[in-house]
């Protein structure tokens, strides 16, 4: 049995993460971290599952009352972070799907799990299509390096560009040598209007009601594009994802980021 606590678990990912961990028999979820509700139980917390598990607001004070083996991290970035510093201290393995970590974040958590031989995984994205938009993109950047990303989320995120964006240039990175895309002259007459720039790399991103999570990359040719999308239409999309990083976690003594060197 492997003893699950989720942050964030008010929240859209995190309410799924809660339903999925509830309903695997592998699981047990023996706490929930949120804002707002200290020492209450989740059936008393409105529009939380009607079950007999105590929510904490400090995860360290969590940490210390639960046994726990994995935390599941989906609440914001500052948060994300320290969440998993508390893990690190009290030698639990955190599965994060947070956004918004900076790449010196990132190799500060690495540091620290390796160090402590904790293990960790942090995923921008859980889901297999997603990950696999990735590859295919990483793939086509070899034989098409000329390429820009636009991401699409609902209006109530925090970060931009989606760590998904971020994620998949950095994977292009690895196979194509950074270089100018567009018009060596070319002027923004308003400023952003070329989108974020990562080695090169054009990436904008979109805000609107409706939308869940989507990206397109598109490469350019000489007389030719082609086009790489993944679109998220609702949440449930990401739990297999979750599901597996927990499990594949408890067999890792380092952090590892991006669920493709899991899903080989
Ligand atoms: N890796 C992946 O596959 C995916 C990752 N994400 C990422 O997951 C994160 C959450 O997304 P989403 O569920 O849509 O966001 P929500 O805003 O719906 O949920 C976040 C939850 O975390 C809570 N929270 C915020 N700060 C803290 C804190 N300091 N301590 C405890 N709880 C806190 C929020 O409380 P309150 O509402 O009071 O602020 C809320 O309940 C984002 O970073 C998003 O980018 C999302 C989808 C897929
Ligand atoms: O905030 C979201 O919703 C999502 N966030 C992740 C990201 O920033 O890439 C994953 C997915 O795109 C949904």
């Amino acid at each position: 049995m492997i003893n699950v606590v989720v942050a964030g678990a008010r929240g859209n990912m995190g309410s799924e993460a809660v339903k999925m961990v509830n309903s695997d028999s592998n699981f047990e979820l023996v706490a929930v971290v949120d804002i707002g509700y200290d020492g209450m139980k989740m059936k008393d917390v409105p529009g939380m599952m009607d079950l007999d598990v105590p929510v904490y607001e400090d995860i360290a004070e969590c940490f210390q009352k639960v046994e726990c083996d994995v935390l599941i991290d989906l609440t914001a970035p500052e948060a994300g972070k320290r969440h998993m510093l508390a893990a690190f201290d009290y030698g639990v393995r955190p599965v994060v799907g947070t956004t918004g970590f900076s790449e010196e974040d990132v190799k500060e958590l690495s540091d620290i799990a390796a160090e402590k031989k904790i293990g960790a995984i942090i995923a921008p994205n859980f889901a297999i299509g997603a990950i696999l938009m990735m590859k295919f993109s990483q793939m086509a950047a070899r034989y098409m390096p000329n390429v820009e990303i636009i991401e699409q989320h609902h209006d109530r995120k925090l970060d931009a560009p989606s760590g998904t964006a971020v994620k998949t240039a950095q994977m292009i990175a690895e196979v194509r040598e950074a270089q100018k895309q567009g018009h060596p002259e070319e002027e923004e007459q308003l400023p952003g209007a070329r989108g974020a720039d990562f080695q090169g790399m054009k990436i904008h991103s979109v805000r609107l009601p409706g939308l869940v999570a989507h990206q397109e990359v598109i490469f350019g040719g000489e007389g030719q594009t082609l086009k790489i999308r993944h679109d998220s239409l609702n949440r449930t999309g990401f739990m297999p994802g979750i599901k597996l990083a927990c499990e594949t976690v408890l067999k890792l003594d380092v952090l590892v980021y991006g669920l493709e060197h899991i899903i080989e």
